[in-house]
Formats: structure tokens, C-alpha cells, sequence
């Protein structure tokens, strides 16, 4: 029955990190899934989570199911936390959101809606983008093309080729956007580069869809949200800019497996998101028709308890300065070697990208070696997470990189 079903290849991040855990060596470093791991190499339980599921399973109750699109004051703490409470595209109600399977959720419910409603529109990812965003839009039935984004030369953006394509596109065409902290480049637009695409995105009627996975990890929680909120208050072509929005919080709360994401969309009005809102709803009901009770409400707790949204700002902007600190040992620690060995290349991009990922320009094959050799696992397309480092491995990852870099 089944014989002519291919077998999976595998995914080229989780495929990899299940490798990771069969791995028998002890020094193995895993810098590979966008996972954030404390200074013992595990994943941390934030101390404002612990506090408000303490809480919970002390009113733990019965368990009917949720909404379609979630529960309200889940969806009204993403909204507030993206857009700003105060933020004219929440008071005016014309923004939809709805709880997700995770931020993989949102993006997918997204694209079987877009599919539904603007059939004809194609998709485009910036080059390189995260793997499974090609994956995502080509099941959806879309067409999926790149526009240029990171520059190998520099180690940064190519934002001048960027928006030369972006021009070009057709009306309705579907460009799908990171917010902050690129994955897997961690290569960010400015504020001024934000500024320049933005009325171009409106005049050319383009649908920006925004991924947002680590929000909290670049500048700051507000600070992050910078484009979508400046993306809402553009009135360039006189209207509205309508954008879909995919966020997640299982980075910023360290609650991966509670698969808590949201999908919002903004509308020009609040009629028009009420249509958008029961079409997604929709949606939902033929996919997995509700989302699951217990991560969101721990998310949606903390957000609305002004202590515990205080303890969990504290924790995140902790997180971050602890990985742009680790940056900085390992920026130290690799140009070192390379210097004693002659070799004076620019490493800068591991300490000016931002986020959980750097970029390093390292061939598959070095990647491979990386592995083989030193145990130490980046995703084959040269992706480094930042936030696998710690203290007890920083150097041994120094020396790795040294060695591998050094050899071709
Ligand atoms: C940009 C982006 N968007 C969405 C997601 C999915 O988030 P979630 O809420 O867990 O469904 C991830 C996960 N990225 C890491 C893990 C993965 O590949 O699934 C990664 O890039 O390693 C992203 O990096």
C-alpha cells in the first residue's frame, strides 16, 4: 500500500538535533537548533513561568476545548505585546489574532488562508531564510521565490539589492519578512532601512508577512517589535498596509513543547478583520480545529500579571545580554588563534549579528568536519546558535572553529 511513498530525508535542523542526542561523545556542543541553553548547557524554566503555573494548577479545573482562534485574553496579550496596547491598530480593533500550534502553526495557517483568498499571489524569502519557510509556503500550494538579503562579502545585509527586487514585484505578491533577529543570518534592517521598504511595500500593494520567533532577543521586547508597529502606522498609499504577522513565544518563554505561537492579521478595518478573523477560524477548524489550553495560559498569565510580566521582561533581556556577552568570548577567543596563525580575516559578523544565530560562511564541508572531528554541531548551511554557548564550552568551540577554518 505504502511502497511508493519516498522516504523522508530528514529535516536539516531537527534531523540534526536528534543526531546531537544520540551522539555518545561527552564534550559534544550542540550550536545548532534555536534553542536557548543555560550556562549548564540546559534549557532553563524561567522563574515568572514557574510562578504563574504555580498558580495554575492550583485553579487547574475541568478542560473543555478552546475557541478556534484561542483563548480572549491570550489573544489580547499577544496583540498588546506586539502592537503596544495603545497602538491606534489594536484600539481600533482591525487586527484578528489567534492562538497557534506554535509560531509553525501561525505561518501555516497563514499560507492555507492566503492560498484560499489570493490564490494567484506568489511567495517571496529572503535568501537565505529559515528552512522551513520554503517548506511551509510550497505546501500550501504556493510558488516560492528569494529576493536578495545577506551579503557573503560583508557578512551583513545587501539591503540596496533587497529593495531593488522587492520594487519589482507584483501587487499582491506575498514577501515574507523577519522582524528582528534573522534566522539564520542574524543579520537585521535598520530603522532607516525599515523606513525606506516600508512606503515601497505600500505603493506596490505587496502583502508582507512577518515572522517574529524572537522577539525579546535583539534590542529588546519593544524595541523588536519596531517593524511591525511602524508597518501598521503606514499611511503611504493612504490606506492601511493589511500584513500577516506569525509570533511565537517558545524561545522568549522557554516553553518549546507547550507549542504556544499566534497568527495576527492586520486589516484596514475592523469589519474587515471581523471577515478575516472567521475565515482563519475556519481554517483552524480544518486543520487541528482548536489550539491546546495549558502554555497559553501560562503565557497569558504572566503578560497579565504586571509582577510576573516585569520578573519575565527582566529574565528575557537577562538571556539576551548573556548571549551577546558569549559573542564577545567567542569573537575574542577564535580572532586570537586565527592571529597566532597569521590569519587576519573579519570575524566581526559573530559579534554585529544579532539574535541566536550567526551566519559564519563555514562550507558543509567544514560544518561536517566541525562535527566529526570536534563534536561541535552548526547547521550544514553554517548556521551558529549563539545561545548553545556557555562558559564551559565557549573556548573548545574557539579552538574548533580555529582549527576547521585554519585547515582550508
Ligand atoms: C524564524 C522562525 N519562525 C518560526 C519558528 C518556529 O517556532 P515555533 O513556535 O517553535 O513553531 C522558528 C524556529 N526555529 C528553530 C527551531 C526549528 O527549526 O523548528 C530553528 O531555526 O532552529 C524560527 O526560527
Amino acid at each position: 500500500m505504502f511502497q511508493h511513498i519516498e522516504p523522508y530525508a530528514g529535516d536539516p535542523i531537527l534531523t540534526l538535533n536528534e543526531a546531537f542526542g544520540r551522539d555518545p561523545r561527552t564534550d559534544k556542543i550542540n550550536l545548532s537548533i534555536g534553542i536557548y541553553f543555560d550556562d549548564e548547557g540546559k534549557l532553563p524554566v524561567m522563574a515568572a513561568v514557574r510562578a504563574a503555573e504555580a498558580q495554575q494548577l492550583q485553579a487547574a479545573g475541568v478542560r473543555p476545548y478552546q475557541p478556534m482562534e484561542g483563548a480572549a485574553n491570550y489573544r489580547q496579550a499577544v496583540q498588546h505585546l506586539l502592537f503596544g496596547a495603545e497602538h491606534e491598530a489594536v484600539k481600533s480593533g482591525r487586527i484578528a489574532t489567534l492562538q497557534t500550534i506554535g509560531g509553525s502553526g501561525g505561518l501555516k495557517v497563514g499560507a492555507d488562508f492566503l492560498k484560499r483568498w489570493f490564490p494567484d499571489s506568489a511567495v517571496w524569502v529572503s535568501d537565505p531564510t529559515w528552512d522551513n519557510h520554503r517548506a511551509m509556503f510550497e505546501g500550501a500550494g504556493f510558488k516560492v521565490g528569494t529576493y536578495p538579503y545577506y551579503d557573503a562579502a560583508t557578512g551583513g545585509l545587501d539591503f540596496e539589492a533587497m529593495l531593488a527586487a522587492i520594487e519589482q514585484l507584483p501587487a499582491r505578491s506575498i514577501v515574507l519578512l523577519h522582524a528582528c533577529c534573522h534566522n539564520p543570518s542574524g543579520v537585521d534592517l535598520t530603522h532607516a532601512q525599515w523606513a525606506r521598504l516600508i512606503p515601497v511595500i505600500a505603493r506596490r500593494g505587496l502583502i508582507p508577512y512577518v515572522d517574529i520567533a524572537y522577539q525579546g532577543f535583539g534590542d529588546g521586547i519593544e524595541e523588536d517589535a519596531w517593524a511591525i508597529r511602524a508597518l501598521a502606522a503606514d499611511r503611504t498609499a493612504g490606506t492601511p498596509i493589511s500584513f500577516f504577522v506569525a509570533s511565537s513565544f517558545s524561545k522568549s518563554f522557554s516553553l518549546y513543547g507547550e507549542r504556544c505561537g499566534a497568527l495576527s492579521v492586520v486589516c484596514p478595518d475592523a469589519a474587515q478583520a471581523e471577515l478575516a478573523l472567521g475565515q482563519l477560524r475556519a481554517t483552524i477548524r480544518r486543520n487541528y480545529s482548536s489550539p491546546p489550553t495549558h502554555g497559553g495560559q501560562l503565557v497569558a498569565r504572566v503578560l497579565q500579571t504586571p509582577a510576573l510580566r516585569a520578573q519575565w521582561a527582566a529574565e528575557l533581556d537577562a538571556m539576551r545580554v548573556r548571549i551577546a556577552a558569549l559573542r564577545q568570548r567567542l569573537h575574542s577567543g577564535l580572532g586570537e588563534r586565527l592571529r597566532a596563525a597569521g590569519d587576519t580575516r573579519n570575524i566581526d559578523y559573530f559579534i554585529t549579528q544579532r539574535g541566536m544565530f550567526s551566519y559564519t560562511g563555514l562550507s558543509a564541508t567544514q560544518v561536517d568536519r566541525l562535527r566529526e572531528e570536534h563534536a561541535v554541531y552548526l547547521v550544514r548551511s553554517g548556521r551558529m546558535c549563539a545561545a548553545g554557548l556557555n562558559p564551559n564550552n565557549v573556548d573548545a568551540v574557539a579552538a574548533a572553529l580555529a582549527t576547521v577554518m585554519l585547515k582550508d
